[in-house]
């Protein structure tokens, strides 16, 4: 049975953490691996068995091909003069490359190019992750739909109406989990600073963070309502919580590290639309 009901050809230009992660979960979920081609000249091996490797573009592209871009926005400019030519229509381009826009892509590989633009995290590799997608009118609907389909066993897929928003939703969530990673580091080293054993304290701290965010999926409340469910009165929680809040500081950091990745995003699409 193929991934969703999807028969296409695959081909993922770029195979590194992201491109590796997302291929991961649909060959888990049922995507032939005989289907897939990766296009990668850093890599010495294919990423599964099954997986055809290649270290440069081949002389032609299959005409139905999902073409998924896993290459850093840095080597668009390397990739795209070889890839052009060879594109034809009835094929899906996917691009993960954070800070290039559907304009600077078609500029880059022909303005006929049906793309898809997406922002996907590293959770999908557990069918846990964020994608978030947009296309323009210039992209076939059904096409849209199809690689919409496609992604679906990555996690939560949400449409994008406004690509102006794009560099922001990519600091929420394609960033989110390095933020997360840092979160749990943090609570675990300052636990180690006031005493605990560092291994232990490691421990506790990701099963305290699996644990809260399980419970705040389901929890149907809002996390702020949890967090002071957590608190009594009087308690140890507060105190801590109010360390944090004191002046709107957890929040207004917070804010600056997203206004940061952000306006790289934006750094990004600047560097790649002048060059
Ligand atoms: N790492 C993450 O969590 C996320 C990354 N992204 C996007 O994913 C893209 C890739 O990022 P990572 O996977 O982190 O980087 P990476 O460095 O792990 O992967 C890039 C891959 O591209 C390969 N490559 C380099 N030049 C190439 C060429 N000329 N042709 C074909 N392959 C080539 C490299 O060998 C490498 O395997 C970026 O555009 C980034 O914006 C998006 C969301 C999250
Ligand atoms: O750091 C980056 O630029 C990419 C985009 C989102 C996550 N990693």
């Amino acid at each position: 049975m193929p991934l969703n009901g999807l028969d296409r050809p695959v081909l993922m230009i770029g195979c590194g953490t992201m491109a590796g992660a997302i291929l991961a979960r649909w060959l888990e979920t049922g995507l032939d691996p005989a289907r897939v081609t990766v296009v990668d000249p850093g890599r010495s091996a294919p990423p599964a068995q099954g997986v055809s490797l290649l270290s440069a573009l081949p002389a032609a592209l299959p005409p139905r091909a999902v073409i998924m871009l896993g290459i850093k926005p840095q080597s668009l400019p390397d990739v795209a003069p070889l890839l052009s030519p060879l594109l034809a229509n009835g094929q899906i381009i996917i691009s993960i490359l954070a800070g290039v826009t559907v304009a600077g892509l078609r500029a880059a590989l022909g303005e006929k190019t049906d793309i898809v633009r997406i922002m996907p995290n590293t959770p999908v590799a557990l069918g846990k992750g964020v994608c978030a997608l947009y296309a323009d009118a210039h992209t076939d609907a059904g096409l849209v739909d199809e690689a919409q389909r496609l992604l679906a066993p990555l996690g939560l897929v949400e449409r994008i109406g406004a690509e102006a928003q794009f560099n922001l939703i990519t600091a929420l969530t394609g960033c989110g989990p390095a933020f997360v990673f840092r979160f749990i580091d943090a609570l675990a080293h300052a636990a180690t600073t006031l005493g605990l054993d560092a291994d232990q304290a490691a421990r506790l701290a990701m099963a305290t963070v699996e644990g809260a965010s399980a419970l705040a999926v389901q929890a149907g409340e809002p996390p702020a309502i949890l967090a002071d469910k957590v608190a009594s009165k009087g308690g140890m929680t507060r105190e801590g919580l109010d360390v944090l809040d004191e002046g709107g500081r957890f929040f207004a950091l917070l804010t600056e590290m997203m206004r940061a990745a952000r306006d790289r995003g934006e750094e990004l699409e600047r560097l790649a639309s002048a060059g």
